[in-house]
C-alpha cells in the first residue's frame, strides 16, 4: 500500500478534510493561471449561449487539483457534477445509466479516464459528439440499433496519463489543459489558507517551510499541514512557528526539497549500482521494490520537475544537481579541494 507521507495519492485520512479545504470557485483556485484564466472564459460563454460547456479534458500528477478544478466548473456553471472513474465503469450499461440520469448542462466527471474499457469508452463516443445513446436491441441477424438522445451535458476528464488516452477520445474533448506543479509561493498561500479553515494559528515563515516540501503538489501541502499541527498541539501550545514546522518536518523525514527516505533509496540505488544509469525504469522499481508504474506515473514527474532525474531513450539518468543534494562527488567533477590544489 502506498502510505508514504509525500505521496500525491488520495489517502482514507485526507479525505474528510479534503472537503472541507476545497475551493469551490475559480476565484478561490490558487494558480494555474492560465487554464483558469481560459476555463473562466469558455465557461461564461457557455453560459451567454445557455449551452453545455464544451467536454474538458485535465491531465498532470496526481494531487494537483483535478478533481476541484472539475467542482469548480460545475459551481461555475450552476450545475450538478457526477463522480465516476474509469475502471468504476464496467460495462456499457453502467455508463448508460449514468448517462440517462443526466439533467441538461450536468458535468459528468471521470476519473483516469485512461482507463476506461474499449467497449465503454465507444459508448462515450456518439455520447460526446452527438449527445446520443446507440443501444443495441436483440442478438444475431435480428438485433439492431436504436438511438436514444441524452441531455447536453459536459464531460470532465481527469487522467495522470494523457498520451494512454485513444486518439478518437483524446479528439472528443473541445477543452484539453494540462496542470502544472505549483511554485512554493502558491503552496505557501494555499497552506496558508488551509490553515485558516482549520482554524489553527501559524506565524513567520512556517506556511513556506511546509510549501517548499510539498513536492509541488497542494495534497501534500495540506498532508504535511495536519501532520505538523499534530506537533505544534502535543509538543508545543498549538501555534505553528516556523522553527516548530521545521523541527516537525524533519522528524516526518521529508527533506527540504520534499524529499522522502525512498527518494533517497532510489535516487542513492541508481548511483551505488548503476553508476548513476542510464538505468531502466523496470530494473530501478525491482530494485528498490517499488511498482514502475508508481514511479513513473507520481515520483518520476517531480524529481524530473526539479532536475534530479533525467529521461533519456536508454533509461533514467541521476543528475549531478541530484548528487549534490545528496552531498556525493559529482562523477567527473573535481571537487572544490582538488581544485584549489592546482
Ligand atoms: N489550486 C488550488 N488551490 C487551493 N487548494 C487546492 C488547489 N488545488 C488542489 N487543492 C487542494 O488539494 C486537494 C487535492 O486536490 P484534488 O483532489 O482536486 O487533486 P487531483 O488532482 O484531483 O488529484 P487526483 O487526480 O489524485 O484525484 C484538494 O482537497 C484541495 O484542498
Amino acid at each position: 500500500m502506498d502510505d508514504r507521507i509525500i505521496s500525491a495519492n488520495l489517502m482514507m485520512e485526507d479525505q474528510a478534510v479534503e472537503l472541507s479545504l476545497r475551493p469551490r470557485y475559480l476565484a478561490e483556485y490558487i494558480g494555474q493561471s492560465q487554464v483558469k484564466e481560459n476555463l473562466k472564459v469558455y465557461i461564461e460563454a457557455a453560459k451567454m449561449r445557455k449551452e453545455a460547456l464544451d467536454h474538458v479534458l485535465l491531465y498532470g500528477p496526481p494531487g494537483l487539483g483535478k478533481t476541484t478544478l472539475s467542482n469548480i466548473i460545475a459551481n461555475e456553471l450552476g450545475v450538478n457534477m457526477r463522480t465516476t472513474s474509469g475502471p468504476a465503469i464496467e460495462r456499457p450499461g453502467d455508463l448508460a445509466a449514468l448517462l440517462t440520469n443526466l439533467q441538461e448542462g450536468d458535468v459528468l466527471f471521470i476519473d483516469e479516464i485512461h482507463r476506461l474499457h474499449r467497449t465503454v469508452e465507444e459508448v462515450l463516443y456518439p455520447a460526446m459528439e452527438d449527445f446520443a445513446l446507440d443501444i443495441m436491441i436483440g442478438k444475431g441477424p435480428s438485433a439492431r440499433s436504436v438511438r436514444l438522445d441524452l441531455p447536453p451535458f459536459t464531460l470532465v476528464g481527469a487522467t495522470t496519463r494523457a498520451g494512454l488516452l485513444s486518439s478518437p477520445l483524446r479528439d472528443r474533448f473541445g477543452v484539453v489543459s494540462r496542470l502544472e506543479f505549483y511554485t512554493v509561493d502558491e503552496l505557501a498561500f494555499i497552506v496558508s489558507r488551509a490553515a485558516d479553515i482549520l482554524g489553527v494559528e501559524m506565524i513567520g515563515e512556517a506556511s513556506r517551510e511546509i510549501a517548499m516540501r510539498s513536492r509541488g503538489t497542494p495534497r501534500i501541502a495540506n498532508r504535511l499541514l495536519k501532520r505538523v499541527r499534530d506537533f505544534a498541539q502535543v509538543r508545543g501550545d498549538g501555534m505553528i512557528t516556523y522553527e516548530l514546522a521545521k523541527h516537525a518536518l524533519e522528524l516526518i523525514a521529508v527533506d527540504p526539497m520534499g524529499l522522502d527516505q525512498i527518494d533517497h533509496k532510489m535516487l542513492r540505488t541508481m548511483i551505488t549500482n548503476f553508476r548513476g544509469g542510464p538505468v531502466g525504469l523496470d530494473t530501478i522499481a525491482a530494485t528498490i521494490g517499488e511498482e514502475s508504474q508508481t514511479i513513473e506515473d507520481v515520483y518520476e514527474p517531480y524529481l524530473m520537475q526539479i532536475g534530479f532525474l533525467q529521461r533519456t531513450p536508454r533509461g533514467r539518468m541521476v543528475t549531478p544537481l541530484a548528487y549534490k543534494h545528496l552531498g556525493l562527488p559529482v562523477p567527473g567533477e573535481k571537487n572544490e579541494d582538488e581544485q584549489t590544489l592546482f
